[in-house]
C-alpha cells in the first residue's frame, strides 16, 4: 500500500470521519440490502429505435418481452449477439424511456425509469475507471461519494474489507490503468457495492476475461446475490462451471424472450418442446443454437411452458397477474419517500460531494504527465525560447514589427498548449462522469463546479510562469500595471482555451477533435488583425473578425504594452518608423475598442463556452436516457 493511500485514509480517521455502512462481517454488501431484496418482473416490453435520418424508419429491438428476476439470486440473460441483451438491461436500469413501452414492476409495484435509476446500479461492459487512481483510492472515493460519513465504522476498514472480499488486497496500491482485466472488473463491481445497491445490473461482466477470472467474477456475483442483492447480468456462452452458479436464466432470441425460469428447469423445458440437449453438452451453448435456429423443435411451446414459471413467480411474491399491484402506487410513493429520506441520510451531502470530487481531481491532475508534469516545464521552456529569439526586442523601435509578432505567438502558444491536452483528457473523464452521474453518485452542477475549481490552479500557474519568463526576456516595459494587463489577457486566453478543448472533447472523439480544433481556429486567427489589418479586410469578413477572440486578446496586449501614454521607444538603427507607441497602435488599426470591453468580451466567450459544455453534458445524459 502506498504512503499516499495511508495518509489519505489516516487523515480521514483523524478527522473522525466514520462511515455508517452497517457491519461488514463476512458479507460484501451493506447491511441495508440484506433481506431487503427486490423482485423484478416485466411484461410486454417493446423498445424501438429510429434508424433513418427523418425518423420514418424504426427498428424493433425488444418485442413483447416478458420475464422476471428473483431477489437474492443470480439472474442471467443469454442469447446470440444482437438479440437485445444490452437493450433489455438498459431498460431495466431506467436508461431507456422515450421509446420503451410495457410495464416493469419491482416487488409488484409498477415503476418508471426514474424509480429504476434510483433502485439499480449499472455496470456497463466498457466500464471506465479514472486511470490515475489506485484501487484503494477508487474504492475510497466511491465510498465517500456514495455513503454518508457519520458515527459507526472507519472508512479505511470499509475499503479494506470490500477489497479483501473482492480479492483486490494485492493490488490496493496499483493504479487502475495498470490493473488486469479481471481486477478492473472486480473493482468496477466494488465501487458499486460500497453503497446499498439492491439491484446490480451488469452487461457482460466476463467479457475479455479468461475462464479462471470469469469464474472468479461470477462467484463473486453469486455471493453478492446470496447476501441480498438482486443480480442481473448478460453473459456470452458461459462455461459449464459458471452455469452451475446461475439461479435463473432468461433466453433472448431476436428481441423476444424464449425462456425465463430457473436454470435447473431449462433442459427439461426445452426437451418437452422437442429440443433434446445431448449429454455432456453446455446447456447455454445448446440454447444459443436454438435461439439462432440451428436446432429443430417447438419454440412456441417453450414460451408457453416458460410462462408457468412466470405465474409461479408472481404467486410466490404475491403479485396479481392481472397487473393489479398488491400495493397501490401511493404506497410506492410513500415507500419511495421513506427510501429517499434514508437515501438523503446515507448519501454524501452536496458540499461533501464537492469536497471529494475536488480531492479526487487534485490527485489525478498531480499524477497526470501530460496535464501537469509536462505542461508546466513546457510553458517555462517556451517562455525561455521566446526570450532568446526575441531578446530585448520590446525596447528597440527598429524591431517593433517582430516584437508585435511575438505577442501573437504568446497567444497562439497559450491557446494550443492548453486546449489540446484538455481535448485529449476530457473524453475519459466525461465517460466516468456520465457513469457515476447515472448511478446517482453526484449531480451535474457539483461535478461541473469541481471541474472549474480544479482546473483553475494550472490555468493561473502555467501562463504566469510563461509570461514572467517571456515578458522579461523580450524586453517589455517593466511597469506593474502593463504587466498585469498582459497577464490578465494571457490568463483569460488560457481559460478560454481550456473551455474550448473541453467542449471539443465533450462533442468529438479525440481523433476528430485534433482536426476540428485547429480547423475552427484558423479563420479566427486569420481575422485577428495581425495577418491582415481590419481596414484592409473586405466587409464580408467583419463578422468573423468581430467574433475572433484572438483579435481581442491581441489588441489587449498591444494596448497594455503601447497604450497609456507610453514614452517614445529607443531606436538602435539609423531610422525607425515605429517609434511612437500611439503611431504603432494606429498603424495596427488600434484601438478599436477599450481595454475593459476587451476583458468583457473574453469573459463573455468563457461564459458562453462553459454554458455550451454544460448543455452538451446535459444532452449526452439525456441521450443515454432516451
Ligand atoms: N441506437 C441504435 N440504433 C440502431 N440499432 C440499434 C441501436 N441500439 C441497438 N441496436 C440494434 O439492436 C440490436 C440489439 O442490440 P443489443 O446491443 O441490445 O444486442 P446484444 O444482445 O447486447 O448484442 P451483443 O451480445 O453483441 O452485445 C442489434 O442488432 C443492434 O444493432
Amino acid at each position: 500500500m502506498s504512503l499516499e493511500n495511508d495518509v489519505l485514509l489516516n487523515q480521514l480517521s483523524m478527522n473522525g470521519a466514520i462511515i455508517n455502512i452497517g457491519s461488514i462481517k463476512n458479507n460484501l454488501l451493506v447491511e441495508k440490502s440484506i433481506g431487503d431484496g427486490k423482485n423484478i418482473d416485466f411484461k410486454d416490453l417493446n423498445y424501438s429505435v429510429r434508424v433513418s435520418q427523418k425518423g420514418k424508419c424504426t427498428k424493433e429491438i425488444l418485442r413483447d418481452v416478458c420475464g422476471h428476476f428473483r431477489a437474492c439470486s443470480l439472474n442471467t440473460i443469454i442469447g446470440p449477439s444482437g438479440a437485445g441483451k444490452t437493450s433489455l438491461l438498459s431498460s431495466l436500469c431506467g436508461f431507456k424511456s422515450s421509446n420503451l413501452r410495457g410495464s416493469i414492476r419491482v416487488n409488484g409495484i409498477q415503476v418508471n425509469s426514474d424509480h429504476l435509476r434510483k433502485l439499480t446500479s449499472y455496470i456497463p461492459q466498457d466500464f471506465e475507471l479514472l486511470p490515475m487512481l489506485t484501487t484503494k483510492e477508487t474504492l475510497y472515493f466511491a465510498t465517500r461519494l456514495k455513503v454518508r460519513i457519520s458515527a459507526g465504522r472507519s472508512l479505511g476498514d470499509v475499503v479494506n474489507k470490500v477489497a479483501e472480499n473482492l480479492g483486490l488486497q494485492e493490488c490496493l496500491g496499483t493504479m487502475a490503468a495498470n490493473l488486469s482485466g479481471g481486477e478492473k472488473k472486480r473493482l468496477s463491481i466494488g465501487v458499486e457495492i460500497v453503497s446499498n445497491s439492491q439491484v446490480l445490473i451488469l452487461d457482460e461482466p466476463t467479457s475479455g476475461l479468461d475462464s479462471a477470472s470469469s469464474y472468479q467474477v461470477m462467484s463473486l456475483l453469486r455471493r453478492l446475490s446470496q447476501e441480498g442483492c438482486t443480480i442481473i447480468c448478460s453473459i456470452h456462452q458461459p462455461s459449464s462451471q459458471i452455469v452451475t452458479l446461475i439461479d435463473n436464466i432468461l433466453v433472448l432470441a431476436d428481441g423476444q424472450d424464449l425462456y425465463c425460469g430457473p436454470r435447473v428447469n431449462l433442459v427439461e423445458t426445452f426437451e418437452q418442446a422437442g429440443f433434446a440437449c445431448p449429454s455432456f453438452y453446455n446447456i447455454c451453448e445448446f440454447v444459443i443454437e436454438i435461439a439462432t435456429g440451428q436446432q429443430n423443435g417447438d419454440r412456441q411451446l417453450v414460451r408457453k411452458i416458460s410462462s408457468n414459471f412466470h405465474s409461479a413467480f408472481l404467486k410466490s411474491v404475491r403479485v396479481d397477474s392481472n397487473d393489479e399491484t398488491v400495493l397501490s402506487n401511493n404506497d410506492f410513493e410513500d415507500k419511495e419517500d421513506e427510501e429517499e429520506s434514508c437515501e438523503k441520510q446515507c448519501k454524501a451531502s452536496w458540499i461533501n460531494e464537492l469536497d471529494v470530487l475536488l480531492w479526487r481531481a487534485a490527485i489525478c491532475i498531480r499524477r497526470d504527465n501530460a496535464m501537469t508534469k509536462l505542461r508546466l516545464p513546457v510553458h517555462i521552456g517556451v517562455g525561455l525560447l521566446l526570450g532568446l529569439v526575441f531578446r530585448d526586442f520590446g525596447k528597440d523601435a527598429s524591431k517593433t514589427p517582430s516584437n508585435i509578432a511575438s505577442y501573437f505567438f504568446f497567444i497562439l502558444f497559450l491557446f494550443f498548449s492548453t486546449a489540446m491536452p484538455a481535448l485529449q483528457m476530457f473524453p475519459i473523464e466525461s465517460a466516468v462522469f456520465i457513469r457515476e452521474y447515472l448511478n446517482n453518485w453526484y449531480g451535474l452542477c457539483t461535478y461541473y463546479l469541481s471541474k472549474i475549481i480544479t482546473d483553475l490552479p494550472l490555468q493561473i500557474l502555467c501562463p504566469t510562469c510563461f509570461l514572467i519568463t517571456a515578458y522579461w526576456l523580450t524586453g517589455q516595459p517593466l511597469e506593474w500595471d502593463r504587466f498585469m494587463k498582459v497577464w490578465i489577457i494571457c490568463f483569460l486566453i488560457s481559460m478560454l482555451a481550456q473551455s474550448f478543448g473541453v467542449l471539443a472533447g465533450a462533442i468529438f472523439e479525440p481523433q476528430i477533435g485534433c482536426f476540428i480544433v485547429p480547423a475552427l481556429n484558423i479563420p479566427l486567427l486569420l481575422f485577428a488583425g495581425f495577418f491582415i489589418k481590419f481596414s484592409e479586410m473586405s466587409s464580408y469578413f467583419y463578422p468573423v473578425s468581430a467574433i475572433s477572440f484572438y483579435r481581442y486578446a491581441f489588441e489587449g496586449i498591444m494596448q497594455a504594452v503601447y497604450g497609456n501614454d507610453r514614452p517614445v521607444l529607443n531606436c538602435d538603427a539609423d531610422f525607425c518608423i515605429l517609434r511612437k507607441p500611439k503611431f504603432i497602435l494606429s498603424y495596427m488599426d488600434m484601438p478599436s475598442t477599450t481595454f475593459p470591453i476587451i476583458i468583457c468580451i473574453l469573459c463573455g466567450w468563457i461564459v458562453f463556452l462553459h454554458a455550451f459544455i454544460y448543455t452538451i453534458l446535459r444532452w449526452r445524459i439525456a441521450n443515454v436516457l432516451k
